[in-house]
């Protein structure tokens, strides 16, 4: 590994001793979204033409967070889930590249060059989308990255940007459909429902005291929150899905000092201790906003209806999906 191309690998068998074929895909792919899923799936085709293994190569941190630090974007999944993601969908390494200043200022053919001579894999291929720039100021772009592996004897492949409704399929775009509320664009995007995973810290102890419905409070380290309400939606856990209900905002009728923004969730149909475990959940449906009631009593009788509505919507959805089977 040389000093500015520093990296990690996640996967099993990779033994840098014999130094594999790897086709490349590489991309920031925040959010492993239905775009960047094409893109490993055109990595996976390349890696099998070229008796090569099909490896993704990230990025972290978020590139826009080294080189622009107030703009920096807020991840829609952790890098440990982003890694997951992209296993899943083909890459059987995912190289997890340190960005530093020092990397960015790195000229494209040098970035390349570096990529060709790593000793610990050999460069049998180069997967990206079609728009991805990189190298100094983002002057490389796919162009002269086709010359480069055309010169070179590498495989190459640049997938044209997906579409959905008109729309360019991206990351910044999910970003801001789920900030705005658009929760079905978003998951139509990602080819799935947003999720927020975090693990449940301790909150006020008044869910159940005061409300009779506890709500699992979580504590998050990347993901975009949907705006502040009340939702319907799917906790997850150890694999496992359980119908909910969200309340995402600052729980203005408790009035509590120093309130902060708060994702809390109540599990239908579940007892049992959650605290410090590990919680996804999945924002399916926007019930209403999130107000202030004159005291615990009318936000309980609130919630009340909230969850029969929230009964509902699932009955409905699984009316719907035994009409589809
Ligand atoms: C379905 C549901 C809807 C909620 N709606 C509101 C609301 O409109 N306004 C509000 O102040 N709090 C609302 N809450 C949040 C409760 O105020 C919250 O559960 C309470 O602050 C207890 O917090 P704790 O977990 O720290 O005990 C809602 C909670 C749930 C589960
Ligand atoms: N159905 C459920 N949904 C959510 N949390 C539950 C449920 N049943 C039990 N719990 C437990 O109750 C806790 C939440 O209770 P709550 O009174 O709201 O306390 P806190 O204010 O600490 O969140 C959860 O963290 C979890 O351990």
């Amino acid at each position: 590994m040389n000093d500015i191309l520093k990296f990690s690998i996640a996967g099993n068998g990779f033994d840098t001793a014999c130094a594999p074929r790897l086709a490349l895909g590489i991309g920031v792919f925040d959010g492993v979204h239905l775009g960047h899923r094409r893109i490993i799936s055109e990595l996976v085709r390349q890696a099998k033409r070229n008796g090569a293994v099909p490896a993704a190569m990230t990025f972290d941190p978020h590139p826009r967070a080294v080189l622009h630090p107030t703009e920096a974007p807020t991840l829609l999944v952790p890098l440990s889930e982003r890694i997951r993601l992209l296993r899943e969908a083909g890459a059987e390494l995912v190289l997890v590249v340190r960005f530093t200043a020092e990397f960015a200022r790195l000229e494209p053919e040098e970035f390349l060059r570096r990529l060709l001579e790593c000793p610990e894999f050999r460069l049998a291929g180069i997967c990206v989308g079609e728009r991805w720039r990189f190298g100094r100021g983002g002057c490389g772009d796919s162009a002269l990255l086709r010359e480069y592996a055309r010169s070179r004897g590498l495989d190459f492949t640049a997938c044209p940007e997906l579409e959905i409704g008109g729309e360019t399929v991206s990351s910044s775009v999910i970003r801001r459909a789920i900030a705005a509320g658009r929760l079905d664009t978003a998951a139509e995007m990602l080819g799935r429902p947003y999720r927020l995973t975090g693990v449940v810290e301790y909150g006020y102890g008044a869910a159940t005291s005061r409300l009779s419905c506890p709500t699992a409070n979580l504590d998050f380290k990347a993901g975009v929150l949907p705006p502040d309400g009340v939702y319907a939606g799917c906790a997850v856990r150890d694999g496992r899905l359980y119908p909910a209900a969200i309340n995402v905002g600052l729980c203005p009728t408790f009035g509590w000092e120093q309130a902060r923004r708060r994702v809390e969730i109540h599990l239908l149909d579940y007892t049992g201790n959650l605290y410090g475990s590990e919680l996804g959940v999945e924002f399916l449906h926007h019930l209403r906003e999130e107000r202030t009631f004159t005291g615990p009593e009318e936000l309980k009788l609130q919630i009340d209806r909230d969850l029969v509505r929230i009964r509902e919507f699932f009955a409905q959805r699984q009316a719907q999906e035994g009409k589809q089977a």
